[in-house]
């Protein structure tokens, strides 16, 4: 996927204010496929002039209220960035068992992974239930 091949930043991304997400357009159901579009998936989330946010918030993405809590009171963070707003949805959804996701340094990729993962372990179970692998340019 290539969520956000425009986010060059010197470049600023289309006026498309008022856009929201529909997560229903996502089409989430559908396992081993290829998105169909991916550049509507930017367009929808592109806040006016912002390379980094989105115009939707942490409520809309389903995340568990804990979590909502921490990223607000813990992190400070305000909204998802784009990257985090498109894959998040997909992530949470249990037919996604991979996701390939491209986006610009420091735009929150491994938070995705972090937040997806929070989302699909059990609290209660007192186990080991996810491993998050860095890949080889964080391990150097
Ligand atoms: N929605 C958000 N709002 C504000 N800050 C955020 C948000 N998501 C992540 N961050 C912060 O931005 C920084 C970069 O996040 P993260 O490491 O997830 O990005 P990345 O795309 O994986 O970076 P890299 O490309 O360097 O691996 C971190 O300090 C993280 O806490």
């Amino acid at each position: 996927m290539t969520a956000n091949q425009n986010d060059d930043r010197s470049v600023p991304p289309p006026s498309t204010a008022g856009l929201v997400l529909n997560i229903a357009d996502l089409n989430i159901n559908r396992e081993n496929m290829f998105l169909d579009d991916p550049e509507d998936l930017y367009i929808n989330v592109v806040a006016d002039n912002t390379l980094y946010a989105s115009t939707i918030t942490f409520e809309e993405l389903n995340l568990l209220p804990e979590v909502i809590r921490g990223l607000y009171r813990e992190m400070g963070f305000k909204r998802p960035s784009k990257i985090q707003a498109i894959t998040l949805p997909m992530i949470s959804s249990p037919s996604y068992k991979d996701l390939i996701a491209q986006a610009h340094n420091g735009t929150g990729k491994t938070t995705c992974f972090g937040l997806g993962m929070l989302g699909r372990v059990d609290p209660n179970l007192r186990a080991p239930q996810a491993l998050h692998l860095p890949h080889q340019a964080l391990k150097q």
